[in-house]
């Protein structure tokens, strides 16, 4: 769309203390990232056919997935090129993670999503030399998702009733789903576009069960695409998003695969039957783990084009003067509108950084566990299931903030705050739900709480719970080490009120889950601990205030230095131009209920109604 830029953005852009572009050098981790992320851009965006000429909130069900599938394999055709040409094409924010500019493509979900973003990855974590120099080959025909979460059970994975029996006179696996519950139900890009997939089974070798194993099953032919014999499979209907995700449910009845199909790097079975253990009885988990460490960075993505929307909208809106005599101001100037603002861009930074934080200690406990060493995994977990739980959390009830920002006009689908959201708010659930990712964190904090009431030594990373139990923490500092200091008191307290809820209820002659059942509120809720005062919370919020004022000339420049493309924000309020009411006037002509000037439900249904005694 042509025409000049919104003169209060032109504005805003003058005043903006800082370079925009060196922002968005570090944003990116270099300039030549930068670069080289433009030069992606531009390619793949520039694919006509990759553009809608009928928005998609007009397609039906069916439709939006036929659209979706046809712009994933122009995507992924073009992915092979890249790689055959050796240009390295994932983000570099998130550097496992499928390229970011595919939320603007699909204005929703590529339902090859969990085929790049899971299957691939779980392989090559997962699968032996041998097995992954078969299945991994660029030109492969599989179509891949992982398949985990049944009907029944999708939290506690241990419940998973599918079954994998192994038959020594043929060497295979048989692969069956016993009843109702144990049928798959989720996996993205299952229902109609995979012919393969890694199924989580519980293993059965002569009777005995070893627990939960990922298997490679092919489940369509790969010419003819129609199911094989024995597999059940569909999609399961219309969600609050992931519309064009394709999530699919599956059945298998006594479906045959050959033993050498079970991922075996870490754990194998052999010919003969004899079953040999992983080092770590939770490296079957490990794709759940890299996929929360890397959701992280994805989250402070989707923050920065929340951020963005709303930012540049409030600086083109205006509304009501501040005093009677004035004229009416941008929405921008109010500091409430300033305060619910700034924090989605603050925290978008800080989930950045501690996205990219994860990602490299992933890499270095990933080469340690290559090594034989696995000290460093259950803290990893600890830290991966806090992070994605509070990172999905604060991501959701942030975009919801920013969507609500924009007033009524934040509320039509063209502003794409509400897909966001949708997107945002899936991440709560998927990959482990909230709550339960929190008491697992919680599991680990309470063990060390438990040596530093006993006295017993502690790592160092707890050295503060004996501070705390000594009272050496220090009276609350208003600088960057008595924050952090402040957060150490919160957590050492809380940690020991749940402790202490756990020990009363054993006392009282609970069995220990129980007791963790009923101590389970605390195990996850903060507590008002803290080295804190009233005075202190009074200066901590006239100095937020005072920073709020200081951001504000900033602003715009803040989020232009997200630097994210019109095409990808793909919203009629924050466009670089500002152009919001004439873009949402030409969003509005695209509706169908605008195609005739008197719909035909007025003769139908209408005038018959209103006429009758007229006519
Ligand atoms: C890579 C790029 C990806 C890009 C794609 C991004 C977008 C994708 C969009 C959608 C994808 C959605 C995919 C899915 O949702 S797949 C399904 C995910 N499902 C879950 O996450 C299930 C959650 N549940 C669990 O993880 C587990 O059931 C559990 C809650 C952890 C409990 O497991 P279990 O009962 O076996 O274990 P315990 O509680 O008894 O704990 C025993 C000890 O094991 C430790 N533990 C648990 N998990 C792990 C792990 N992953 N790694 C290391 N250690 C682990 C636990 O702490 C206990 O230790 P302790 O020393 O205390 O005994
Ligand atoms: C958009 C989307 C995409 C998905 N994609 C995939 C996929 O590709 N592959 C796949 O395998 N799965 C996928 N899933 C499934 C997803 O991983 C599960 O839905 C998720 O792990 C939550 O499990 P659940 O549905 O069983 O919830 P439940 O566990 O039934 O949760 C319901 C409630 O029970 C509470 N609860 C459960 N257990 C406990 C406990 N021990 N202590 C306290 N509270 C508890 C929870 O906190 C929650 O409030 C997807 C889900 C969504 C929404």
């Amino acid at each position: 769309m042509g025409g000049r830029v919104n003169e209060d953005l032109i504005k805003e852009r003058r005043k903006c203390t800082f370079d925009i572009k060196e922002l968005t050098h570090i944003i990116d981790c270099g300039e030549e990232n930068t670069i080289k992320r433009k030069q992606i851009d531009n390619y793949i965006l520039n694919i006509k056919e990759l553009w809608d000429d009928v928005p998609e909130e007009y397609l039906s069900h069916k439709e939006r997935y036929e659209n979706a599938i046809k712009k994933a394999f122009i995507v992924l055709k073009v992915l092979r090129q890249l790689h055959t040409g050796n240009i390295q094409i994932t983000d570099h924010r998130t550097p496992t993670n499928v390229y970011s500019i595919q939320d603007g493509i699909f204005r929703n979900v590529n339902p090859l999503l969990i085929h790049i973003g899971l299957f691939w990855s779980t392989i090559a974590a997962q699968a032996s030399t041998e097995q992954q120099a078969e299945w991994l080959q660029p030109d492969s025909s599989m179509i891949g998702t992982y398949v985990q979460t049944e009907l029944g059970h999708g939290s506690f994975i241990r419940g998973i009733e599918t079954t994998a029996t192994y038959d020594s006179t043929t060497d295979e696996f048989i692969l069956h789903t016993p009843r109702l519950s144990a049928y798959k139900w989720w996996p993205g890009g299952l229902g109609n576009t995979a012919n393969a997939c890694l199924v989580m089974a519980q293993l059965y070798i002569n009777g005995t069960c070893h627990g939960l194993h990922i298997f490679l099953a092919q489940i369509r032919d790969f010419d003819t695409h129609k199911p094989l014999p024995g597999i059940k499979v569909g999609e399961i209907g219309p969600k609050m998003g992931f519309n064009t995700a394709d999530n699919g449910f599956l059945g298998f009845d006594n479906h045959r695969i050959p033993r050498t199909n079970m991922l075996m790097k870490n754990v194998q079975v052999l010919r003969d039957g004899t079953y040999v253990k992983p080092k770590h009885d939770k490296l079957t988990y490990g794709s759940m783990l890299l996929t929360r460490v890397t959701l992280i960075s994805d989250l402070a993505y989707q923050l920065s084009k929340a951020a963005t929307i709303a930012v540049r909208y409030s600086a083109v809106r205006r509304q009501s003067p501040i005093k009677s005599n004035e004229p009416e101001r941008q929405i921008l100037d109010f500091v409430s509108q300033q305060h619910k603002l700034f924090i989605t861009i603050a925290s978008s930074h800080v989930y950045r950084v501690v996205g990219l934080w994860m990602w490299n200690s992933h890499k270095r406990v990933t080469a340690d566990i290559h090594e034989g060493n696995m000290g460093q995994l259950p803290e990893l977990h600890a830290l991966a299931c806090c992070l994605k739980a509070i990172s999905s959390r604060d991501a959701s009830a942030l975009v919801e903030q920013c969507r609500l920002a924009c007033g009524g006009h934040g509320y039509m689908m063209a502003s794409n705050l509400p897909q966001i959201y949708a997107y945002t708010t899936a991440a709560v659930t998927y990959e482990g739900e909230y709550t339960v990712l929190l008491l697992q964190t919680a599991r680990y904090l309470v063990k060390f709480w438990r040596l530093a009431a006993e006295h017993k030594p502690l790592p160092q990373n707890f050295a503060y719970f004996e501070d705390y139990i000594k009272k050496n923490f220090e009276q609350w500092r208003n600088s960057p080490e008595g924050i952090i200091e402040g957060f150490k008191a919160i957590v050492a307290g809380k940690t020991k009120a749940a402790y202490d809820t756990l020990q009363c209820n054993l006392r009282n002659g609970r069995e220990f889950e129980e007791a963790w059942n009923m101590a389970s509120v605390q195990l996850t809720n903060a507590s008002e601990y803290s080295t804190i005062s009233r005075n202190d919370i009074e200066a901590l919020q006239s100095r937020y205030e005072e920073l709020l004022a200081l951001i504000r000339p900033n602003a715009v420049g803040l989020v232009d230095a997200f630097d994210i493309r019109d095409e990808v924000l793909c919203s009629t309020l924050g466009a670089y131009d500002g152009r919001v009411y004439e873009r949402m006037m030409e969003e509005a002509s695209k509706s169908p209920l605008n195609e005739d000037v008197v719909n035909e439900s007025f003769h139908k249904y209408i005038r018959p109604v209103t006429m009758k005694n007229k006519l």
